[in-house]
């Protein structure tokens, strides 16, 4: 076939390092940006494939988000806006790693094995972040997706969440709004505009909410090196605010990652103690706001917040033991965390690190809009359905989206009267410390249990296990990292002695699952 012809010939100007063998990880394909070049246009073809297997358009995001700025990556997103569904991320990886040679062997089995229409159209939208590296990785994508004949649209730079939002705009006809990045805009601004419009804040998206919420914008993207000493992931694992920013005591502030799909929040107080309010404190924040409004609103929906074991002990039990709201723990990544949300009327889902977002079940949706339509209810039900169904509209229900969920976050507070210093309080964080340990190779540790308790290498779980004996309220689990080739270790325990727990743990990870370099060192 005519086209198979032109895959050798381009594929030939994006060519494997031999020998490199990648896998995809916990959302993609992530390493250093210099042996991208053929996994993007090897994911151009992929998502190619895909959109005709699903007669959809499919995104493909080039960034490596919270990683170094020397790093790239790749995101796969399907029809509705979400994370390509798993056993695609089989024919990933076959279709990465096949030698150049075998490449095409690699497609036509991917092609077979599907059953693919190769004469159905196939659409492609591509977006990238601001790494050096990602304008000519992305342009490798969509020599991909044009080798196999599909066609493409190139939003250049946007966020992940807002790649997301257009596919899903573009499969639903516009239902969920315009898919262009004005129309992102408009569609989170106005519904922030609507669901804040009877409260007085003091307190911009940027030129979008001038009036309505005032921001200052810090490491804009105009210098400095991506990720470096900042942004989500170095506030939240540092625990301690990005390097170089002036703060005012108490002053609320937050920071995004990479691509835009993580935000924690953070103040200093007047004593210059660092306060984090990861997204544990946002997804109970926010959840509590739902109940409340449920409530009143007089609605039996069925609601839950979904965790991964990086959860502050704290906040799982606040939940479960204060709020009465049922609590689920999945494996990290965000496609664990959302497919399980799938499952409730409401399902509020947040990694620690401050990814997440939360799904309304269709039947939700409609109940709602159909109670603030109805004339009969009485005000309290009403205005609470009226807030319910603004709420959604300003939610990012495609995936975990920084901008959005800052305007959801910055809603409730205003609308709760609340400052971020009352929002801590709900509940005070176990101390905890996250480490990372060079291995060998990271496959020998397996765990279960939604990653809290390790398999192999044997002897590591008891080992662990003996540890958190001899601290209190003590928690702690190693898992290998789907992003980088280290070994994670979390611990918290009731004082910051989870510092000695972690740096303990790190030591059974180095002596039995084959650690490479100096021993870990601790942390004081
Ligand atoms: C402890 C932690 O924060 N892990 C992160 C990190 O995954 P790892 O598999 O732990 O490297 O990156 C993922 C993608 O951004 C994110 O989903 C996840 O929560
Ligand atoms: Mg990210």
């Amino acid at each position: 076939m005519a086209e198979f012809q032109e895959i050798s010939k381009l594929s030939a100007l994006h060519p494997k390092p031999a020998g490199l063998v990648l896998q995809y990880g916990t959302s993609g394909f992530r390493t250093n940006a210099k042996q991208l070049d053929h996994i993007m246009f090897r994911m151009g073809l992929l998502a190619t494939v895909r959109s005709k297997k699903t007669k959809a358009t499919i995104g493909v995001m080039v960034t490596a988000s919270h990683n170094p700025e020397e790093d790239n990556g790749v995101k796969l997103v399907d029809p509705m806006g979400e994370m390509v569904t798993q056993d695609w991320e089989e024919h990933a990886t076959q279709l990465a790693n096949a030698d150049q040679e075998d490449l095409l062997t690699a497609l036509k089995n991917i092609i077979e094995k599907e059953a693919i229409n190769m004469s159905q159209e196939a659409n492609v939208f591509v977006g990238k972040d601001t790494r050096s590296s990602s304008a000519s990785l992305s342009q490798a994508v969509l020599d991909g997706v044009s080798a196999l004949g599909g066609h493409s649209k190139d939003y250049g730079l946007v966020t992940t969440p807002q790649l997301h939002y257009m596919v899903c705009c573009q499969n639903t006809q516009g239902k969920y709004g315009e898919a262009t990045v004005e129309g992102y805009y408009t569609k989170f601004c106005q519904a922030f505009i609507q669901l804040t419009k009877n409260v007085r804040i003091t307190l911009c998206l940027f030129v979008h909410l001038k009036k309505e919420l005032q921001i200052s914008l810090n490491n804009d993207g105009s210098k400095g090196r991506l990720n470096h000493q900042c942004g989500a992931d170095y506030v939240k694992v540092q625990q301690k605010p990005p390097t170089g920013i002036k703060i005012n005591p108490g002053e609320r502030c937050c920071s995004f990652d990479g691509d835009a799909d993580r935000i924690v929040y953070y103040y200093t107080d007047s004593e210059g103690t660092f306060h984090l309010l990861d997204g544990d404190k946002m997804a109970t924040l926010i959840s509590t706001f739902l109940k409340e409004l449920l409530t009143q609103a007089g609605l039996d929906l069925k609601i839950a917040v979904v965790q991964t074991a990086y959860a502050n002990g704290s906040s799982t039990h606040y939940l479960e033991n204060t709020m009465k709201v049922l609590v689920r723990c999945t494996k990290t990544g965000v496609k664990h965390l959302h497919h399980v949300a799938q499952e409730f009327d409401v399902g509020v889902y947040f990694e620690a690190n401050g990814h997440g977002t939360v799904l309304f079940s269709k039947a939700a949706e409609e109940k709602i809009q159909q109670l603030a339509e109805d004339t009969n209810v009485n005000d309290e039900r009403k205005k609470a359905a009226l807030l319910l169904r603004n709420t959604i509209n300003v939610i990012n229900q495609t995936v975990g989206d920084a901008i959005s969920d800052m305007l959801l976050i910055e809603a409730i507070l205003a609308i709760k009267g609340m400052t971020i210093q009352q929002w801590d309080t709900i509940y005070t964080d176990l101390p905890n410390r996250q480490l990372k340990v060079k291995v060998a190779d990271r496959r020998v540790i397996d765990t279960t249990d939604a990653e809290r308790r390790a398999v192999t290498p044997a002897g590591l779980q008891e080992a662990i296990d003996n540890l958190v004996k001899k601290y209190r309220q003590a928690r702690s689990f190693v898992r290998p990292s789907g992003t980088e080739d280290v070994v994670r270790v979390y611990a918290e325990a009731d004082t910051q002695s989870a510092d000695a727990l972690a740096h303990e743990v790190s030591l059974a990870v180095y002596r039995l699952a084959g650690g490479v370099g100096d021993e870990p060192k601790p942390l004081h």
